[in-house]
């Protein structure tokens, strides 16, 4: 993150964010709020393809807004392709946006509707740019894939990370996070919506193609209530795109098409 003070609250939230980045006032800022009624469906679009398997999660951290789980992108073992991308995309980060004690978290909302905490799993174009901070200022930079959490059966598998927090439970704390690999963390389908954005946290780049799952997973109350020093608050919606495309229907694990999620 640039050395700008940012936050949440009424003194440094989204409202007074474009002071410091004046890109906040920009054509493609994120989030928005997704319409399915309005999205066209693009028949050049194919499924989403996440490569994770040699999954290289290195540590956990509270970075003072989140809890980010880092991972070793020197080369192209995890990445996602596919989509509406021309390139593989080398995943860097994971991290979530929870809402406080009983309020919703999440930055995207589907018909004005909010979830109880949205994952984000930010990816980069390695083959056309050298580093992830040269590929964040660019427009076909970054790729993020945001998966909606709502409050339902315990995630067996969101436990290694909430287990996890208690050791960074304070900005700046890191620990060794190795081994996990977040495609425990996906829905059943990969159907999705997609539209180019930005990052919804300061530096608010304009360079991201965000890659929405339209089915959610469910976590449990207690496992969405998590909190810590790092909670974030939400970013106001601007706007909505001008154009978001539902991706086509995906391969279920039968080999024949899941019906839409809609
Ligand atoms: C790897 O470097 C970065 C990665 C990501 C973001 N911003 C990201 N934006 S988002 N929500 O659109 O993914 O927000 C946060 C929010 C909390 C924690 C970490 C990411 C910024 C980064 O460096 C500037
Ligand atoms: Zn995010």
């Amino acid at each position: 993150m640039t050395g700008k003070h940012w936050g949440y609250g009424k003194d440094d939230g989204p409202s007074i964010w474009h002071q410091n980045f004046p890109v906040a006032e920009g054509d493609r800022q994120s989030p928005i709020d997704i319409m399915p009624q309005q999205a066209s469906h693009d028949p050049n679009l194919g499924p989403i393809v996440l490569n994770y398997d040699h999954c290289t999660s290195l540590n956990i951290c509270n970075n003072g807004h989140s809890v980010v789980v880092e991972f070793d992108d020197t080369d192209d073992r995890s990445v996602i392709l596919g989509g509406p991308l021309d390139n593989p995309y080398r995943l860097k980060q994971f991290h979530f946006h929870w809402g406080g004690k009983g309020c919703h978290g999440s930055e995207h909302t589907v018909e004005g509707n909010s979830y109880a905490s949205e994952l984000h799993l930010v990816h980069w174009n390695a083959v056309k740019y050298r580093s992830f901070g040269e590929a964040a200022s660019a427009p076909d930079g970054l790729a993020v894939l945001g998966i909606f959490l709502e409050t339902g059966d315990d995630h067996r598998w969101l436990h290694t990370i909430t287990d996890a927090l208690y050791m960074v439970k304070y900005k700046a704390s890191v620990t060794d996070f190795k081994g996990f690999n977040p495609k425990c963390l996906l829905p059943s389908s990969l159907h999705y919506w997609t539209y180019l954005g930005s990052l919804t946290t300061p530096p608010l780049h304009e360079s991201v193609t965000w890659i929405v799952l339209k089915e959610p997973i469910a976590v449990s109350e207690r496992q969405a209530s998590f909190e810590c020093s790092c909670s974030l608050g939400r970013k106001r919606i601007r706007g909505y795109a001008w154009k978001i495309t539902s991706g086509p229907p995906s391969l279920s694990k039968a080999g024949k098409y899941a019906p839409p999620i809609n």
